[in-house]
């Protein structure tokens, strides 16, 4: 049996970024993952064809996610402007409507009018929120519904409304009928509000990462051999003031233990004894979205010739975005395509043939069809992922932010929780998870 002061259930961006804390803090540390490569939700398998790593995880950081930008720099991950010369395409059944970033093409000026006014009351709700969501003046009553029921709250025609449904599955991988409205507007919040999150001129999507799993990858060189890949935990045994955690390849006695995987992963270990009942019903109440991204290597970003900048949107719920991802002067043509929420549920019922097949139509609807001739296609379900079952992040159904939302980073006895779904700041984001696994390290740190 091995000991370590600390060991960090996880090799996710938060679990190692916890394991790297507590280690210049000079204690000792082991970290189990499960997968055999470290990364978690940041995944950036390598394209043939471009001889460099794309992204079918986690990817957009702004200046302001400072850690993140830290590692960046200090791991030499490459970073681009998010290019945006041109107009956007918007798909609406078999039509195709263009026209400038920021609004939505094809809706009419009644329709944008409604589509704003609903912004604002949005922001109104996400403004009135206290930092501990749950003692928030307006908690209970926005608890109790789901963010459908909000939006019914709120007068809108048809295509404005589907608008706002969408919301959920684009920032998080929910749908607007199960998310608590609390914590989508507290989620929101912590991110900087939905004009900012989608901002790709100034705001939350105007740079991305070509390979964020190198800032994975990063933490986990510096860490060396305490990091252990292809060990899954299955069982934790604790008492008030240690642990023996056991996973397929080791097991470790250590004073304490950081869990830093999604709940719906932690319930599938064996605590003895058992969490207490308001921990295990906590993670019962945290869901996972669903997420699917492809990304399209093409000789040339064909598109830029017709005026277009790659990005698509679609108001009948066929994909949720497309980006280009070539940056100023590409030597390909690079394209990522989203599919969260409901239109992920649409496309993963596809096999991979299908899904390809599905896609390269949709491109070839905005973008002419020279997009079905790519030279290289490569997609990620993460729904149908055994260590992370969906994505983007895990959200709390209707009732659980105020029955037990006070207990969310409660240790029990010497285990404490991270992840980016306990982040008081840009929860559900990378910048999220870094600060969990931060604050963790730090409460761990600070007992005795
Ligand atoms: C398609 C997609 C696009 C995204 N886009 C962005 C974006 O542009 N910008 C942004 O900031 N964020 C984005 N995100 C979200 C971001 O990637 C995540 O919030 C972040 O990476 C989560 O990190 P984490 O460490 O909290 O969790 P995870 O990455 O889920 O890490 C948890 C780790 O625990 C491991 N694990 C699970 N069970 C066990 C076990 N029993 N034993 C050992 N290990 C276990 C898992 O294998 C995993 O490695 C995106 C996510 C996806 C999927």
């Amino acid at each position: 049996m091995q000991e370590a002061d600390i060991v960090v259930v996880g090799g996710g961006l938060s679990g190692l970024y916890a394991a790297l804390t507590l280690r210049d803090a000079g204690r000792s540390v082991i970290v189990l993952e499960a997968r055999e490569r470290v990364g978690g939700l940041t995944y950036s398998p390598l394209s043939k064809v471009l001889g460099s790593r794309v992204d079918l995880g986690g990817q957009w950081a702004a200046p302001r996610h400072q850690r993140m930008s830290r590692l960046i720099a200090r791991y030499r991950v490459p970073l681009v402007k998010q290019f945006i010369d041109g107009q956007r395409a918007c798909l609406q059944d078999k039509d195709t409507y263009f026209g400038p970033m920021g609004t939505v093409p094809g809706l009419s000026a009644k329709e944008t009018e409604e589509y704003g006014s609903g912004i604002k009351r949005l922001y109104d709700a996400m403004d009135g929120l206290a930092e501990n969501p749950w003692e928030s003046q307006d908690a209970a009553r926005l608890d109790s519904m789901t963010f459908a029921s909000w939006i019914d709250q709120v007068a809108m025609s048809e295509r404005p409304r589907a608008s706002f449904f969408r919301m959920p599955g684009a920032y998080y991988g929910a749908l607007a009928e199960e998310i608590s409205a609390l914590e989508l507007l507290h989620k929101l919040r912590s991110c900087g509000g939905p004009l900012w999150m989608s901002d790709a001129n100034e705001g939350g999507q105007s740079r991305h990462m070509m390979g964020s799993q190198l800032v994975s990858e990063g933490i986990a060189a510096e860490l060396g051999d305490a990091v252990h890949t292809s060990s899954p935990v299955r069982a934790i045994s604790w008492s008030a003031d240690s642990a023996t955690v056991r996973s397929d390849s080791i097991a470790v006695r250590c004073k304490r233990v950081i869990c830093a995987t999604s709940p719906a992963m932690i319930s599938q270990v064996a605590f003895d004894p058992p969490l207490p009942a308001p921990r295990r019903l906590l993670h019962q109440r945290f869901a996972n979205g669903r997420n699917t991204k492809a990304a399209i290597i093409y000789e040339r970003p064909f598109w830029r010739d017709r005026g277009l900048n790659g990005n698509i949107i679609a108001t009948d719920g066929s994909l949720t975005a497309t980006y280009d991802l070539g940056g100023e002067a590409p030597r390909y043509g690079i394209l990522i395509a989203l599919f969260t929420g409901r239109p992920a549920y649409q496309i993963d019922a596809l096999t991979p043939e299908m899904r390809r097949t599905k896609v390269l139509g949709l491109l070839a609807q905005a973008l002419g069809p020279e997009a079905t001739q790519p030279l290289e296609y490569m997609d990620q379900v993460w729904a149908n992922e055994e260590w992370s079952g969906g994505a983007s992040s895990p959200f709390l159904l209707p009732g659980a932010m105020t029955t037990i939302g006070a207990d969310l980073r409660s240790a029990c006895g010497p285990i404490h929780w991270a992840g980016t779904h306990m982040s008081s700041e840009f929860r559900g984001y990378m910048e999220g998870a870094l600060a969990a696994g931060e604050a963790a390290a730090n409460r761990v740190l600070a007992e005795k």
